[in-house]
């Protein structure tokens, strides 16, 4: 935990949310972190909480759903339930939770029916985002009623002399409108939070924190030429100079000429020292045939690390890796400590890590987000050229190829791939968009070209709005742009015949395709 911060507890029962929630604090200013219900206690002992949320769940209370020590309401501490958090407070303070014969999944609207510091700038009626099948039926002493929907007589409550809030709805999704401002007045008008958390005093904290953790030891970092990597060796040159060697690896899986590109941007703006790895043939021939995507991914991840080590062991032995794990990439790919949320995938650099590895790792940026990670490059002086870039997976286009990969199939994707960023930055929209990519299809489907017949694959385009990947949409082009993508990637890329575009969201979809 970042020293020196006034922290957030966010104890989380499993809501597919909860990060969500984490966004929402930390935009407010104020540090937190995800815990499981598991490790509540722990938490708060080294956490050292101003408050508490207590997340959503996919669990019921009526079934013995994950729960915490009732000990936390006697702990003088603010507390704030969301949905199976209201419920489970309600069940552990004395109030009672019903399966509803009302389900209520989506838009509601809730009216607010007593003044209470949560609901301070707000209207008397509001648009919230409900999903919750079971309702709370009695509240417990000392609580009221302080808003109502038409499917949840207590949407929202409170004790207001102890503290204790609590809701039906989702706060912290956009769809509830006013969510940010209900969770903002939790914590300044409630908890008393003052906000001291911004990436300067992280920069400080983690230049110290490197040091210590480093000391005299040499440390390799790897580095993609992507937002999060070259942050953190920025950061780490900061902290610890020459004892930093960048390792690049060219695994052939990078978009079209970008090996060359990553290294001479590099080269060009920083004077700490980069090795560019060769591997394209290591990583291709050891994907050769493997097409279930969770073996992929832990292939790649294992090579990855057989790479650093060799390259640590030529430096004089390095006992450190250097990576630019972010917060997402450790919550997608573990369940937290035990906790109750799903895997997802294994991001090539935390879950596809190989067991036997040696190396120490040093995460600067493990604890944040994607957005919060570009203004921490801004703070640090990262040319917009890093900043602005759209982030790029670890495993490439090998998750862009569902089924097996072969060298023929990579060449293809590059190709398209560099014709559909072209038409993007040609149409001005590549900073409007989160990330955009090509994916080649295992599917051959008949076209007609120059009077011929044809019978190629498909090529799939992708294209999201988000601020973290957590959650995304689908961007809307304008048809004349998708149209041109289109016909050039038909006319210009042997082997393609056939263009379509991806409209779904995240969730249920994930960014990538595999
Ligand atoms: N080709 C590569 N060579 C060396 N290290 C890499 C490579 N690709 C990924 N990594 C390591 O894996 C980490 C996670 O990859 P990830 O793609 O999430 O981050 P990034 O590439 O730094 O940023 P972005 O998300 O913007 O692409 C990187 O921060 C980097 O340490
Ligand atoms: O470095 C990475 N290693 C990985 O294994 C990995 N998997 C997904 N991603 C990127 O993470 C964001 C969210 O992607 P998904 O919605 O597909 O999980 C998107 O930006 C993805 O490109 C990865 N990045
Ligand atoms: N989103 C939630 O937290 C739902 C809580 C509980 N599972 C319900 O259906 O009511
Ligand atoms: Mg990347």
């Amino acid at each position: 935990m970042p020293a020196h911060h006034e922290a957030l507890l966010i104890i989380d029962f499993g809501s597919q949310v909860t990060q969500l929630i984490a966004r929402r604090v930390r935009e407010c200013g104020v540090y937190c972190e995800i815990h499981p219900f598991t490790k509540a206690a722990d938490a708060i002992d080294s956490l050292r909480p101003k408050a508490v949320i207590l997340s959503g769940s996919p669990h019921s209370v009526i079934h013995q759903g994950p729960t915490i020590d009732a000990k936390l309401f006697a702990m003088n501490l603010p507390v704030f339930g969301i949905c199976y958090g209201e419920q489970l407070m309600c069940d552990l303070l004395g109030g009672k939770v019903e399966a509803g014969h009302d389900r209520e999944f989506g838009r509601a609207s809730i009216d607010i029916i007593k003044p209470s510091p949560i609901f301070k700038g707000l209207n008397d009626n509001e648009t919230v985002w409900m999903s919750h099948g079971d309702r709370v039926t009695a509240i417990p002493e000392g609580f009221e009623v302080i808003a109502v929907s038409e499917g949840a007589p207590y949407a929202a409550i409170a004790d207001e002399k102890r503290k204790f809030y609590a809701v039906q709805f989702h706060p912290e999704v956009v769809h509830t409108a006013r969510g940010t401002d209900i969770i903002r007045n939790f914590l300044f008008e409630i908890a008393g939070f003052t906000g001291d958390w911004s990436m300067a005093s992280f920069r400080d904290e983690q230049v110290a924190k490197i040091r210590a953790q480093v000391g005299t030891g040499k440390v390799i970092c790897g580095l993609s030429g992507g937002v999060d990597s070259s942050v953190a060796a920025v950061l780490i040159h900061e902290a610890i100079g020459e004892q930093l060697t960048c390792v690049f690896v060219d695994t052939g899986l990078l978009r079209k000429e970008e090996g060359a590109q990553v290294v001479a941007l590099f080269r060009d703006h920083y004077n700490i020292p980069l090795i560019h790895v060769e591997a394209q043939e290591l990583f291709l021939g050891a994907l050769a045939g493997i097409d279930d995507p969770e073996t992929k991914r832990k292939t790649i991840g294992k090579l990855f690390i057989d790479v650093f080590d060799a390259e640590a062991a030529k430096i004089d032995g390095a006992q450190f890796l250097a990576q630019g794990t972010l917060y997402p990439d450790v919550v997608e790919s573990v369940s937290p400590s035990g906790g109750p949320s799903a895997v997802i995938k294994s991001h090539h650099n935390v879950g596809g890590l190989p067991d036997y590895m040696e190396l120490k790792l040093v995460e600067p940026l493990r604890e944040l987000f994607k957005d919060e990670v570009r203004a921490l490059g801004r703070e640090l002086g990262l040319s917009e050229q890093f900043v602005g870039r759209h982030p790029f997976p670890g495993p490439g286009l090998a998750i862009r190829i569902p089924g097996a990969v072969t060298p023929e199939k990579v060449k293809t994707l590059q190709e398209a791939d560099a014709i559909y960023l072209d038409e993007i930055r040609k149409a001005g929209l590549y900073d409007q968009i989160w990330q955009a990519f090509a994916v080649l299809l295992p599917v051959k489907t008949v076209g007609v070209m120059g009077d011929a017949r044809t019978y190629e694959d498909v090529l799939a385009l992708r294209a999201v709005t988000s601020s973290d990947g957590m959650t995304a949409d689908f961007f809307e082009f304008p048809w004349a742009v998708l149209g041109r993508c289109a016909t050039r990637i038909v006319n210009e890329v042997r082997g393609v015949n056939r263009v379509v575009y991806d409209v779904t969201s995240k969730p249920p979809g994930t960014i990538e395709w595999e």
